[in-house]
């Protein structure tokens, strides 16, 4: 049973069922839902892995749907109470290649003969590519990059929005625009140096395109954490989502809002946001509750918002997510290994 009473299927249970038990728990999200990028995962821990699924493109990178599949994915994931925390995942051998150069090719020059106009709309166009990952900053929840093997160009771009990354031994990452005579312009140049805190490093790697490895991107502070194989990195980022996820949504939430405002104002002006945004959260029931709770040394019984989902309802739900990524003839598919699955 689940923390409504509902009954949780149990993993001999087919997907159809599954699905059913899963949208229960969803009104904006459809877990099952495949887009032709994307592979949405919700378990209810309230962890969604969003895969970047190569199953008909190898090695992985972004084709044009993919701008529209990220906007809707994160749009629902923020609109979607059940959902905690987010965990970004490659399916395929790469993590990715970056944006798809024949796409890009095609889509390079606009019609018509006016210079202003076209420029006018490209700007409108690069600004659109811009979102893809400025969705990820705007989200609320938590999203956790789990790098594998190469992450290159955009997927620098993707990474630096996301509020923490982790990475396998050989992970290795590029600012690779410079290679193809493209400025990067849709995150890396302005988050990464944030993210690092070395202004001249980060303008290091964007002017040369220097590929570098997994350890010093933990050394400059752009992972932080190193696992051994993509199923490693995906079980550490999947524990820290759920250790996450396990927390007061409220206040994790609003920490995320206020990190990113913090990182783009000065102390006196986050201290400002800050103070606003508690004013309100300070009267919330589930504060005066975790407060006591804390003193007690007990467990905090926190209202619908807040309440936690036993293990044992999180180790049904992944599996019937597993029993999805088999293929007609009982084979794991792609995506997230059962035996990772099957951990919970
Ligand atoms: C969405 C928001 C806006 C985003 C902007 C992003 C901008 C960028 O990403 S700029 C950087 C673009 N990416 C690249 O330049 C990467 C180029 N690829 C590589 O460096 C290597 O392929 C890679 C290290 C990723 C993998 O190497 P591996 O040896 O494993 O494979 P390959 O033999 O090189 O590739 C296999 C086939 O895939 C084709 N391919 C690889 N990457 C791309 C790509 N980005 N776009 C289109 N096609 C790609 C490659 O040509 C091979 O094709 P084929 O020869 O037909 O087998």
């Amino acid at each position: 049973m689940d923390s409504k009473g509902q009954r949780v299927n149990d993993r001999e249970d087919t997907a159809d069922t599954s699905h059913r038990v899963t949208t229960q728990r969803c009104e904006h999200l459809e877990p099952t839902q495949v887009r032709s990028l994307l592979r949405l995962n919700l378990n209810p821990a309230r962890v969604v892995v969003l895969l970047h699924d190569d199953s008909e493109q190898a090695p992985w990178r972004y084709k044009a749907a993919y701008r529209r599949e990220m906007v809707e994915c994160f749009q629902a994931i923020s609109a979607e109470p059940d959902v905690r925390a987010v965990v970004v995942s490659g399916a395929g051998k790469i993590f990715t290649a970056g944006m798809d150069l024949g796409d890009m090719m095609g889509s390079m020059l606009i019609d018509g003969a006016d210079t202003a106009m076209k420029a006018l709309k490209k700007t409108t166009n690069i600004r659109q590519l811009q979102e893809t990952f400025s969705v990820i900053e705007k989200c609320p929840k938590p999203v956790i990059a789990a790098v594998h093997s190469a992450c290159v160009g955009g997927g620098v771009d993707l990474i630096t929005a996301c509020d923490i990354r982790l990475c396998t031994q050989d992970a290795w990452f590029q600012i690779k625009h410079v290679d193809i005579w493209l400025p990067a312009d849709v995150g890396t140049l302005q988050r990464l140096p944030k993210v690092i805190g070395n202004d001249s490093l980060a303008r290091e790697l964007a002017f040369t395109g220097r590929r570098f490895k997994a350890e010093e991107a933990k050394q400059m502070g752009l992972v932080s954490g190193i696992y051994p194989d993509r199923e490693a990195v995906l079980e550490a980022a999947l524990d820290l989502a759920t250790a996450i996820a396990s927390k007061s949504p409220i206040a994790v939430q609003v920490t995320k809002i206020s990190m990113v405002h913090f990182r783009d104002h000065s102390v006196q002006e986050g201290l400002g946001h800050v103070a606003l945004w508690n004013s309100t959260m300070l009267q919330s029931e589930g504060v005066a509750e975790g407060m006591q709770a804390s003193m007690k040394k007990r467990k905090p019984e926190f209202s619908k918002l807040g309440e936690l989902l036993s293990q044992s309802v999180l180790r049904n739900v992944l599996s019937v997510a597993a029993s999805r990524l088999l293929d007609s003839e009982g084979r794991e598919s792609t995506g997230i290994p059962m035996s990772l699955w099957q951990r919970f």
